[in-house]
């Protein structure tokens, strides 16, 4: 059995087959692994966990180069369902509760979704309860009135709900407290200790991702910037500013990072 259980080789990808959203795109996830997909707004990232995910479609974008093989399975014939039921489960961008369902009933369509029997949905429910004491207290309330921490709390407890081995998560900080926040990654980090789970999360959030994941890639303008150790690029202030500066001081910073080019020293 290969180390690896997700691998991107090479994708590109278009909306409406004219805007190019992603050229050369390649990453791996090797099991056990958090892995940090990072990037300013517009860099590809959610493209890029669509793609994953099969979802592209759904939004007139397509693959148009590469493969994305899962558990040593190229994906290109499964549907979005294939693909859950294989155990990679995406939580995307928005948050996308059940509103009118209270949180509980939202856990439990995971649950349904899943195929999980009766007492398999309520040992699952027990699960994410001991994982996100938060919603067991809010459990009988309609999500669409709940907290944004508690909505996201309550995705990644749907997804969770179908046990998945690779969870693909969309930005999990977006617009919450720095308290949320860390509340939401030491769980998965738990998770990921504690039963193995593997994930792949997209972030601008640098600082927060860099401290939970074991490896990450960098997009810029819908290609592979840079890519390795999270503890190598954690810290390195070049990667801090990537998000702070314009789109040109982040190219600059990069172009730092990666050193002098060879046409560089043929200038020399
Ligand atoms: N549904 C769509 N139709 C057309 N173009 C799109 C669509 N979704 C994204 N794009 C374009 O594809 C490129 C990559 O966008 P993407 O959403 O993947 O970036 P991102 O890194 O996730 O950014 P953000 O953090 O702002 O969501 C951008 O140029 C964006 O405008």
């Amino acid at each position: 059995m290969s180390d690896h259980l997700l691998m991107l080789e090479g994708l590109a990808a278009t909306y409406n087959h004219a805007i190019r959203a992603l050229s050369h795109v390649s990453l791996t996830v090797r099991r056990g692994e958090i892995v940090a997909l990072l990037g300013a707004n517009g860099a590809g990232k959610s493209t890029t966990l669509k793609a994953i995910s099969n979802l592209l479609h759904a939004e007139r974008g397509q693959l148009t180069h590469g493969r994305v093989v899962f558990d040593g399975r190229d994906t290109a014939a499964l549907t979005s369902a294939d693909l859950v039921r294989l155990g990679l489960v995406p939580v995307l961008e928005g948050r996308h509760c059940f509103r009118a369902l209270n949180v509980e009933e939202n856990l439990v369509a995971g649950g349904i979704g899943g195929g999980l029997s009766r007492g398999e949905i309520a040992a699952g429910l027990e699960r994410i309860y001991t994982l996100f004491p938060r919603l067991k207290q809010r459990r009988r309330s309609a999500s669409g009135l709940t907290s944004g921490g508690e909505q996201q709390m309550t995705v990644i407890g749907r997804a969770l709900m179908s046990r998945p081995r690779l969870l693909v998560l969309d930005e999990p900080s977006m617009g919450l407290a720095p308290l949320v926040v860390e509340t939401i990654f030491s769980t998965l980090k738990r998770l990921n200790r504690e039963e193995g789970l593997s994930i792949l999360v997209a972030e601008q959030n640098s600082t927060v991702a860099l401290r939970y994941a074991d490896s990450a890639a960098v997009l810029e303008g819908g290609s592979m910037a840079l890519s390795g150790d999270a503890a190598d690029l954690r810290g390195r202030p070049e990667i801090k500013a990537l998000y702070l500066g314009s789109p040109e001081e982040s190219a600059a910073h990069l172009a730092a990072l990666r050193g002098p080019s060879p046409a560089d020293h043929a200038a020399a």
